[in-house]
């Protein structure tokens, strides 16, 4: 524990490191607790395929290397390194809490809990719910729980944000009783950046989140949408499991599941879960482009000609399109377009691309304020539909449920200490 001082006051500063694992990625954020200073971050980018850097920033200087990341494990290694390394901390000990993206939080997990036996079980068996993620997840926190077994430890569910959603919207037109004996139903992901993009953009649009209707566009290796209304998840495109919906990186996004029958006969393959696999990891960009799994290589090789890799971005852009015109209509209306994540912060000709499918409707981006990204409104003040990019900060929103958590601890043991009376 340290001390601070901030106007006048004495503050004892704690330290909270955040883990996030996305599917190509492992990102983290130490943050100085209670200013939110952050003291480093830093990503490892494209697990698992070729090119994977890391790049940490602290205190006002920058890290970065291209290194061999063949998997999550290795990341997680890399990450307890670069700590030591870099001397972002001087003993592990510093580190009072952890807090960990989790991805998968079935029917159960509808808010930040604190990690114990009991949750990492939990969570490991609803790891058939999210095979890219749950797995990864738990990886490193049974490594931070070995390593810090004093730091609070806190698991966030990409599921939670959307326990919201109506029963129309989460129910699949399966028997009912998948439902209630196996809860077979859409349990969507991604909740904790829609969750943060929203009220950033509420902010940005200077209008209270309850009364705004808002598309959310998480455009990362993994990418969903989420329709935002009365400023709660009302419907998004992931389902079951993080497979379907869009177009993503790496997964085929909606099929028609009869093709899962089909291709096992025609491919010879006895395994459903071999077939899974492929769905998983060899479709979507990569599947369709043949070139890579990485919107930055596959907008390279469409603009050098590749005719395939054109397809896989036009696909990408059309299930954008399609969902956003199916929750304009479920909403009855659209304030907001927000994009984010890897690809939805960084791409312009994507966002352009979106655009103009949109533009009939009269949205109108600025070309100029599209070129900047950042936090910003990207649309014309004409524009019929504001259109927003907002670099997510899922670590942010983990971080300040720690600190809900802890609070609420606190209340509670206020509450033992109280005299019977
Ligand atoms: N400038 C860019 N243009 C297009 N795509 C980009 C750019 N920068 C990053 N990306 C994409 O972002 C993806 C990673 O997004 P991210 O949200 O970090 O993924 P995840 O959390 O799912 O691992 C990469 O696969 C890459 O395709
Ligand atoms: C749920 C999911 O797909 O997450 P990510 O985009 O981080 O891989
Ligand atoms: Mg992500």
């Amino acid at each position: 524990m340290q001390y601070s001082e901030k106007k006048g006051a004495l503050l004892i500063m704690e330290k909270t490191l955040v883990i996030n694992s996305g599917s190509s990625s492992l990102k983290f954020k130490l943050y100085a607790i209670p200013t939110e200073e952050v003291l480093a971050s830093g990503l490892i980018d494209r697990i698992g395929i070729n090119g994977s850097s890391v790049t940490v920033k602290y205190a006002g200087k920058k890290y970065h290397e291209e290194v061999a990341i063949a998997d999550h494990a290795v990341a997680v290694e890399l990450l307890l390194e670069l700590l030591r390394k870099l001397h972002l901390i001087a003993s592990l000990d510093e580190i009072t809490a952890v807090g960990h993206r989790v991805v998968a939080g079935g029917e159960e997990f509808d808010h930040s809990v604190v990690i114990d036996d009991e949750v990492i079980r939990k969570i490991d068996d609803l790891s058939d719910m999210a095979r890219l993620h749950n797995p990864a997840n738990l990886l490193g926190i049974k490594i931070f729980k070995k390593l810090l077994p004093n730091a609070l430890a806190v698991a966030s569910f990409d599921t939670a944000y959307h326990h919201s959603m109506p029963a129309k919207n989460y129910l699949y037109s399966v028997p009912y009783e998948w439902y209630e004996k196996y809860g077979v139903r859409r349990y969507g992901a991604h909740g904790i950046s829609h969750r943060y993009v929203a009220r950033q953009a509420a902010a940005m649009l200077q209008r209270p989140l309850d009364e705004l209707k808002l598309i959310s566009c998480h455009l990362g290796a993994g990418a969903s949408l989420c329709a935002i209304k009365d400023g709660l998840s009302f419907d998004t495109t992931m389902g079951f499991t993080p497979l379907t919906g869009l177009t993503m990186a790496t997964r085929s996004g909606d099929v028609d599941v009869e093709l899962v029958n089909y291709m096992m006969k025609k491919l010879k393959i006895t395994d459903p879960d071999e077939m899974i696999s492929i769905l998983t990891k060899d479709s979507g960009l990569l599947g369709v482009s043949g070139v890579s799994s990485d919107m930055r290589d596959v907008i390279a090789a469409k603009e050098a000609g590749n005719e395939r890799a054109a397809m896989a971005v036009a696909l990408f852009v059309k299930n954008i399109v399609r969902y956003i015109g199916q929750y304009y209509v479920e909403m009855k209306g659209l304030d907001g377009i927000i994009f984010t994540a890897g690809i939805g912060e960084n791409s312009v000709p994507i966002r352009q691309m979106v655009c103009d499918e949109l533009a009939f409707m009269g949205v109108k981006l600025d070309p100029t304020a599209n070129a900047k990204g950042g936090e910003n409104i990207i649309s014309t003040p004409d524009s019929t539909i504001s259109v927003l990019c907002v670099p997510t900060d899922e670590e942010l929103m983990i971080s300040r449920d720690i600190e809900i958590i802890k609070l609420q601890q606190k209340e509670e043991l206020s509450q033992d200490e109280k005299p019977l009376l």
